[in-house]
């Protein structure tokens, strides 16, 4: 480019130089004999150019050529080259010459041109942030538009050099523009550096800087509504994933523990991880939101803040491969495990089109599934879900009928391969499904989006009827076709349509080849199970065998518990955080007096009193009754109200340590027990087959008592309903008698339903109870739990004391422990890192002297009336003998 530039110029040039030294004349035949004259008398000297003004320029010689001579072409060729030579030789002198001054004259612009430059540049860098360009700068700037000009004018007179320059100037302008895009360049990565060190720091001081950003708001409503935007940007708390040692990872290896079981997520329970429940990360609908409120409940607490956004997450399933992922939840008794599934499958299950049973929550007791369907039904107010029990409370007949209609569940109708449903949630304890699953026409759990087996440990520990392996045949789709039998005939009758085919709309996909012949695929198109079983109990099993009778699937395990527990025993027993634990260590013959004295002088009421069974609470229940009677007819000693018990001493509260009185000795022993408890081998036991099989012993114990409600269907027609009525009808014969009332499974349910009712409006003072309603039971007034036979095993401990203190309330447990027991019962807390927890409470004679004269009398009188029930049939053959 440059080159050809150059040429070209050049060519210009020499043109313009001829021009402009040249005269024009007109070639006429005198001039011609005038210029042959001349040409004679001067010899030597060049003859001029003649030059046309038109189109065309011609250098020609003046001496004519018509009569041409040898000398004159010689001459005229002579003068010809030395003319030509000359020109060439004084041209490129003075070429050269022009080009060296107007480099130099360039070079000198071009560098004053640069300081300038530079100069205002600098200034002007200084003055960045100012608007206003001081004089120096001004100053700078018309030089340098001046130089611009003046340069131009060179350029004009000379077109070469101005080339030459413009060339300069143009590798001088592409160098800056280098230089430019470098710094640029540089100038861009420095800010892309900056910008993301400023998004780090942001991000590290949002909440600062949102805060500081909500000061500068003018307005007072603006800023409360954007701190509104900031809570609501709150966080859901993160929780922490229990990192396992190498040991303990080695250690649940070998005792066959997954490790998602030995790998908890873990959550502090407390105030601190509960969020409100219009927080974004629950998903509830605005219905919902407003079902909470109605029901008082403002913010979700820990457990739920945990699990609910998990379900929710899960909610559309958008990938039919794979399973939405079952979830193991361990959470202190009183936590609210409840709504922590309710809520969600509410929400979730509110969006359904078609009625079919999608959600099925099992439970131990039918008390429990009654209270499970009531708050189910205090929050799905405002959907069409239809929730319902089956506990066999109802005939089967009956229940069948609310299950499938009237006209499904008849043994002599067709049935739909994808079965029929009128509920959308059914709560039931096992027993009652599996007769459902087995004799309930178009009863199915093909459609089940929800399996919840709530106090999960309570109910593995059941084999009755063999329950779960039911449950998990009738949720997994069957290899063989279902009503085909071997020769490939239909072994049960189907509905059809008008044209003869099996009506199947309604079966569930996955459950399609279980009933037909589908066609086969290169492509295989496995399904994963829709449903997502949820476990949940305060004292999870860990054994390894019965968590793998689940079959779960892509497990997750949730656990709240305090922060610094560690060891098995100590994750599976947490205890609510507002509860105050008390052991009474007395004689066997004592422990009615010292329930006497927890209601008359520690006012001890709103209280449930655990025996261990049934016989035992009706004797105590009756006993208690008769001194209430006898205080209140007769003339005996009024019992002294102690108002504040540490102040009065009437009460010895005695920590574990210094402690000096009786039981020092089995404390000595138990320190012992204590160190042993600490080594690895202990442990390991204890979660191990070890934990598991004192699980088993403590479930079997329990199974005895509650066997009738699982089993459900068995028409109780109580014996003892004089003896309830009388309980419940019961008018105090003074004002301040004791109000008192037994609850066990030998109560039909109508009256079971009814005293916890009075019991939950405050109309009972004292419940005596078996361990029917140790667990999941919820309730609300109980602020005094005595366990008056002690449990042996530390789950039936936290499942009792677990009915005070519930929901973030305060409550107080006391335990009578028998001279004989106390050794055990030491080490049972302790084992469960507990005893630090339990304070100890002497009981002086001396403080329940006043009862004792009452209670003689009551003792006397209790024999005829309890032979008196006796006759009356109140007692069953099976009957334990009484303490
Ligand atoms: N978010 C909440 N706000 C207020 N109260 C709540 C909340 N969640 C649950 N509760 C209340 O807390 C009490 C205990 O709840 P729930 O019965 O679900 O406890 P749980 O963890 O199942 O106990 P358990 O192990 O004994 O069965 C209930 O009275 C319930 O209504």
């Amino acid at each position: 480019m440059f080159n050809i530039k150059r040429f070209d110029l050049e060519a210009e040039t020499a043109q313009e130089s001829s021009s402009s030294n040249t005269t024009t004349t007109t070639a006429t035949p005198i001039n011609d004999r005038l210029a042959k004259l001349n040409a004679r008398l001067n010899k030597n000297k060049p003859p001029p150019s003649t030059t046309t003004t038109d189109n065309t320029t011609i250098i020609q010689d003046s001496i004519p050529h018509s009569k041409d001579t040898k000398d004159a072409k010689h001459y005229k060729k002579d003068r010809e080259s030395t003319t030509t030579k000359t020109n060439e030789i004084s041209y490129k002198r003075s070429r050269e010459e022009e080009d060296a001054r107007v480099a130099r004259e360039e070079a000198r612009r071009q560098k004053d041109q640069q300081a300038g430059k530079q100069r205002w540049e600098k200034r002007a860098k200084e003055l960045k942030d100012s608007d206003l360009i001081p004089n120096d700068v001004r100053l700078a700037m018309k030089a340098e538009a001046e130089a611009r000009d003046r340069a131009k004018r060179e350029a004009k007179k000379n077109p070469f050099a101005v080339a030459v320059a413009a060339a300069a100037e143009q590798e001088k302008e592409k160098e800056d523009e280098d230089m430019k895009n470098t710094e640029e360049e540089d100038a861009e990565d420095k800010e892309d550096q900056d910008k993301q060190d400023q998004e780090e720091e942001d991000e590290e001081d949002r909440p600062a800087l949102e805060l500081e950003g909500v000061e500068r708001f003018a307005s007072e409503a603006a800023a409360d509504a954007a701190l509104a935007e900031l809570a609501a940007l709150v966080p859901l708390p993160t929780f922490e994933t229990k990192e396992i040692t190498a040991l303990e990872k080695e250690r649940a290896k070998s005792m066959g523990i997954p490790d998602w079981l030995a790998h908890p997520t873990l959550i502090e329970p407390g105030e601190s991880n509960n969020r409100p429940i219009e927080d974004q990360q629950f998903g509830f609908s605005e219905r919902l939101i407003k079902q909470c409120r109605k029901a008082g409940i403002e913010e979700c607490f820990a457990v739920q803040t945990a699990v609910i956004p998990v379900l929710m997450r899960a909610r559309h399933l958008g990938d039919i491969r794979k399973a939405p992922g079952d979830l193991c939840v361990s959470a202190p008794t009183g936590s609210g495990k409840t709504l922590a599934y309710v809520l969600p499958i509410i929400e979730i299950l509110s969006q359904r089109v078609v009625t079919r049973l999608r959600a099925l929550v099992v439970l131990p007791t039918r008390d429990l599934c009654i209270q499970v369907k009531e708050t189910f039904e205090t929050f799905v107010k405002g959907t069409d879900l239809k929730i319902a029990t089956s506990t066999g409370q109802n005939s089967f007949a009956h229940e069948q009928a609310i299950l499938v209609g009237e006209s499904h569940s008849n043994p002599n109708s067709p049935r739909v391969l994808g079965g029929h449903s009128r509920v959308d949630v059914l709560i039931t304890t096992p027993g009652r499904l599996i007769d459902h699953i087995k004799s309930t026409p178009n009863f199915t759990l093909q459609h089940l989006r929800f399996l919840v087996i709530d106090e999960a440990d309570r109910l593995l520990n059941q084999s009755f009827q063999d329950w779960l392996f039911h449950i998990l045949n009738a949720i997994h789709p069957s290899p063989e076709r279902k009503f085909l039998g071997a020769d490939g005939s239909e072994t049960i009758q189907v509905k059809r349509d008008h044209l003869g085919f099996p009506i199947h709309d309604a079966i569930a996909p996955g459950f399609l080849s279980s009933f037909f012949q589908l066609p086969e695929s290169d492509v295989e198109d496995p399904k994963a199970l829709s449903v997502q079983k949820l476990l949940f109990s305060a004292t999870l099993t860990r054994n390894p065998a019965k968590i793998a009778s689940l079959q779960l699937s892509d497990p997750q395990y949730v656990a709240v518990q305090e922060s610094g527990q560690d060891g098995d025993e100590k994750q599976k027993y947490t205890t609510p955080a507002g509860l105050t634990e008390h052991m009474i260590v007395c004689e066997t013959s004592e422990k009615p007096l010292m329930v006497l004295h927890l209601l008359h002088h520690l006012q001890v009421r709103s209280a449930l009193c655990f025996t261990k069974s049934v016989e035992s609470a009706h004797r105590l229940y009756k006993l208690i009754q008769l001194y209430e009677k006898i205080r209140t007819t007769a003339p005996v000693e009024a019992p002294v109200v102690r108002k504040e018990a540490g102040k009065d001493k009437k009460i010895n509260e005695v920590k574990k340590k210094g402690s000096r009185d009786q039981d020092d000795e089995s404390g000595s022993e138990d320190g012992s027990s204590d160190s042993d408890s600490g080594s690895d081998s202990e442990d390991e036991n204890e979660s191990s087959s070890g934990d598991s099989s004192s699980e088993d012993e403590e479930d079997e114990d329990e199974d005895e008592e509650e066997t009738s409600d699982v089993e459900m269907g068995q028409a109780e027609t109580s014996t003892n309903a004089m003896d309830i009525d009388a309980t419940t009808t019961t008018t105090p014969i003074a004002t301040d008698a004791i109000v008192v009332a037994e609850f066990s499974s030998d109560l039909p349910k109508s009256k079971r339903q009814s005293i916890l009712r009075a019991f939950n409006n405050g109309e009972i003072h004292l419940l005596i109870c078996s361990d029917l309603i140790s667990r999941g039971m919820d309730l609300s007034p109980v602020s005094y739990v005595i366990n008056y036979d002690s449990p042996v095993y530390m789950k039936k401990y936290i499942h009792r004391v677990g009915r005070t203190a519930r929901a973030g309330k305060t409550g107080t447990a006391y335990s009578l422990v028998e001279m004989q027991e106390a050794r055990h019962f030491k080490e049972m807390i302790s084992k469960a890192g507990h005893w630090d927890k339990i304070g100890r409470v002497n009981v002086k004679s001396q403080e329940v002297k006043d009862l004792v004269p009452g209670y003689t009398k009551a003792l006397a009188g209790l024999k005829d009336v309890l032979a008196t029930s006796s006759r009356a049939g109140k007692k069953g053959s099976s009957r334990r003998s009484f303490k």
